[in-house]
C-alpha cells in the first residue's frame, strides 16, 4: 500500500471528484458516514460526545459526523473553534445542515468558551486536518491544551490537530494527543514514525473509495506492507523439490555467554524453509547447538570462546559452499572476530545478512563497509544505525540518512522497531504493519536474522526477503500476543509461531 504526501492526498481528492465523478460535499459525506460506522461499531453506549471543529474541511467532516451521530441518537455537542474569519465551502454547507437539526452548536472564541470535558465523555478532534500549514497558536492552541488535559477518550478525525502529515513538527508544538486516529484510504507518513506515537495513538484506515487509478500511478518512495502484499511475495514449493532446492545457509553466530543468540538464529532459520543449515560457533557452543538444534550441522570454531573464523574441521569457511551467510547475533567484538570479518568480507560475492555486533564492528571499522556484497541486508536497531551513521534530530532526518546509506553502499537496511523500515538501494522505504511491543525483548532480533538468512538462501531477492521476513516475524509476534498477551512473550515463542502460508 502506498503512502502519499500531502499534495498527492489533495490531488487524489480532486481526482476522485473529477473521475468518479462525485461532488466534493458528497465525498465529505462518504468520509463522515464511514467514520460514523466505525465509531458505532466500537462505542455502543451513548456517552456524551464533544466534537471540536475547525473552519476547513476537517471541521466540515466533524460537522457532518455530528449530524450523522445525531441521527443514530448519540448525544452530541459541537464546538466550532473560531480562529479565523474564513470558512471552507463544505464547512459552511455542513454548518447550515447541522443548524437545522440541533441547537447544540457552540462557538469558541476565547478560553472561557472552552467547555469542561469529563472522563466518561468522548472527544472528536476535527479542528485541523491535513491542511495544517503552521504551528498551532492562540485559541486553537488553548483548545488543544484543554483537550489534552481532559480525562476523556479522544479520537482524531483524519489526523491529530497540529500534527504535520509528512514533515517534522518542532519541539514544543502543541498537538492533540488522541487515543485513536481514524483516517481515510491511505496511511500518512506521520503515523509510522516513532516520535509521533503520542500524537497518533491506535490508528485505523477507512476505505472511502478514492480514485484507484490515481493511487496506482502516483509516484512515491514510501510503502506500508499489507498482508495481501506480503503473501504475494511468498514462493510456492515445487512438488519435485529436494533439500538442495532451498539453499545451504551458513550462520556465523554466538560467543561465550551468548550461545543462546546462535540457537535462536539457527532455529528461526530452519523454521523459515532453508534446505540445509551449517552453524559456526565457538567451541563452547558446540554441545548446546548439536543438542538443541539437531537439524543443523555445526562447524566448531578453533577458538573456545569467540568466533575467529578458522574451524577445527578446516580453515575459514569457503563462501562458495553456501548460498548465503548470516553474521552477527551474539558474536561480541573480540579482535579475533574482527579479524575473521576482515578476512571473510572481501571474499564474498553474494548478498549476506549482517546484524548486531557485526554491525557494531562495521561502525568501528567503516573501511570494511565497502566490502559488503551489493544487496546485503543489514538489520540495525536505531542505536546500531546511529553508530553506522550519525545522530539525527527528528525521524524525517533519520529517513534521509537511511536512504543516503542504502544508496551509498548498495545495501538493504532493515531499521528495526515498531513499523520496522526496510530501505532499499533505490531509495524506497517499506514500513512494516505487523508486530507489537511484546517483541521488545532480548533475542527477537536474532530470530529475524535467522529468518532473513533462510529467505536469501532460498533465492529470494533481497528486498523481497526483507519485506516478507520482517512482516512474517511481526505476524508471529502478533499470534503470540493474541494467545498470551504481549508481556510474557519470549523470542522462542516467536519461532514457534512462525507460519509461512
Ligand atoms: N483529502 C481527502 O482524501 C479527504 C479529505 N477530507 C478532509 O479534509 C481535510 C483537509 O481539509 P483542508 O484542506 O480544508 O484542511 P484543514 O486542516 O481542515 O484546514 C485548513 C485550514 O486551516 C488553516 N490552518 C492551517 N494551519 C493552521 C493553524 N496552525 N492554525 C490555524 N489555522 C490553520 C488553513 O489556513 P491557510 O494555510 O490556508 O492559511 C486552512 O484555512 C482532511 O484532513 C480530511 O479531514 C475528507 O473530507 C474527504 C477526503
Ligand atoms: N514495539 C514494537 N513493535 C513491533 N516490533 C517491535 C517492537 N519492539 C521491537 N520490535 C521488533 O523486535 C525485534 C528486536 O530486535 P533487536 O532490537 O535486535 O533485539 P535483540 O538484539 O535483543 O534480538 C525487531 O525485529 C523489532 O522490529
Ligand atoms: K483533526
Amino acid at each position: 500500500m502506498k503512502i502519499l504526501n500531502v499534495d498527492q492526498i489533495r490531488s487524489l481528492d480532486q481526482s476522485t471528484i473529477q473521475h468518479e465523478p462525485i461532488a466534493p460535499i458528497n465525498l465529505m459525506e462518504r468520509a463522515a458516514l464511514s467514520f460514523v460506522d466505525w465509531f458505532a461499531d466500537r462505542f455502543k453506549s451513548k456517552h456524551p460526545i464533544k466534537i471540536f471543529c475547525g473552519l476547513g474541511n476537517n471541521g466540515g467532516d466533524g460537522l457532518a459526523i455530528a449530524r450523522l451521530l445525531l441521527e443514530r441518537t448519540y448525544p452530541i455537542d459541537v464546538y466550532v473553534v473560531r480562529y479565523a474569519p474564513r470558512e471552507s465551502d463544505d464547512f459552511m454547507h455542513n454548518h447550515r445542515r447541522l443548524k437545522l437539526v440541533t441547537e447544540n452548536i457552540h462557538y469558541i472564541e476565547s478560553a472561557t468558551d472552552i467547555p469542561t470535558i469529563r472522563h466518561n465523555e468522548i472527544v472528536l478532534d476535527a479542528i485541523l486536518g491535513s491542511g495544517l500549514s503552521r504551528p498551532t497558536e492562540g485559541i486553537v492552541k488553548t483548545t488543544i491544551e484543554a483537550i489534552n488535559r481532559a480525562p476523556a477518550t479522544v479520537i482524531a478525525v483524519d489526523i491529530a490537530s497540529g500534527l504535520y502529515t509528512d514533515q517534522p513538527n518542532k519541539p514544543g508544538d502543541v498537538i492533540v494527543e488522541p487515543d485513536y486516529t481514524v483516517s481515510f484510504q491511505l496511511p500518512k507518513l506521520a503515523f509510522v514514525l516513532p516520535k509521533n506515537g503520542p500524537f497518533v495513538g491506535e490508528w485505523h484506515l477507512l476505505d472511502i473509495q478514492l480514485h484507484k487509478r490515481f493511487i496506482d500511478q502516483a509516484p512515491t518512495s514510501y510503502y506500508y506492507t499489507q498482508p495481501k502484499e506480503a503473501r504475494l511475495l511468498l514462493h510456492k514449493r515445487d512438488r519435485f523439490s529436494n533439500k538442495g532446492t532451498f539453499g545451504h545457509a551458513l550462520l556465523l553466530v554466538g560467543s561465550y555467554g551468548k550461545i543462546g543468540a546462535a540457537i535462536l538464529a539457527a532455529r528461526a532459520c530452519l523454521r523459515s524453509g532453508v534446505g540445509l543449515l551449517t552453524v559456526q560457533v565457538p567451541q563452547c557452543g558446540y554441545i548446546p547447538l548439536q543438542t538443541i538444534v539437531p537439524e543443523a550441522m555445526c562447524r566448531p570454531d578453533r577458538n573456545e570462546h569467540v568466533l575467529s573464523g578458522t574451524s577445527q574441521l578446516d580453515d575459514v569457511p569457503d563462501p562458495t559452499d553456501y548460498s548465503t551467510i548470516g553474521l552477527g547475533p551474539g558474536i561480541g567484538k573480540a579482535p579475533e572476530t574482527l579479524a575473521m570479518m576482515k578476512t571473510l568480507l572481501p571474499m564474498l560475492k553474494k548478498p549476506i545478512v549482517v546484524d548486531a555486533d557485526a554491525l557494531n564492528l562495521l561502525s568501528e571499522n567503516r573501511e570494511l563497509l565497502v566490502y559488503l556484497p551489493k544487496n546485503s541486508i543489514l538489520t540495525p536497531h536505531p542505536k546500531e544505525f546511529e553508530r553506522l551513521t550519525k545522530k539525527w534530530d527528528n525521524d524525517y532526518e533519520k529517513l534521509d540518512l537511511l536512504r543516503e546509506f542504502t544508496r551509498k553502499y548498495g545495501v538493504v537496511v532493515v531499521l528495526k522497531g515498531a513499523y520496522s523500515a526496510v530501505a532499499t538501494p533505490e531509495g524506497d522505504i517499506h514500513f512494516n504493519s505487523t508486530g507489537n511491543p511484546g517483541l521488545s525483548t532480548g533475542g527477537t532480533g536474532d530470530v529475524l536474522t535467522g529468518i532473513l538468512t533462510a529467505l536469501l538462501a532460498q533465492g529470494y531477492d533481497s528486498v523481497e526477503a526483507a519485506v516478507l521476513g520482517v512482516f512474517t516475524h511481526g505476524l508471529a509476534g502478533d499470534v503470540v500476543a493474541r494467545k498470551r498477551g504481549p508481556i510474557g512473550m519470549v523470542a522462542s515463542d516467536v519461532i514457534d509461531a512462525l507460519s509461512w502460508e
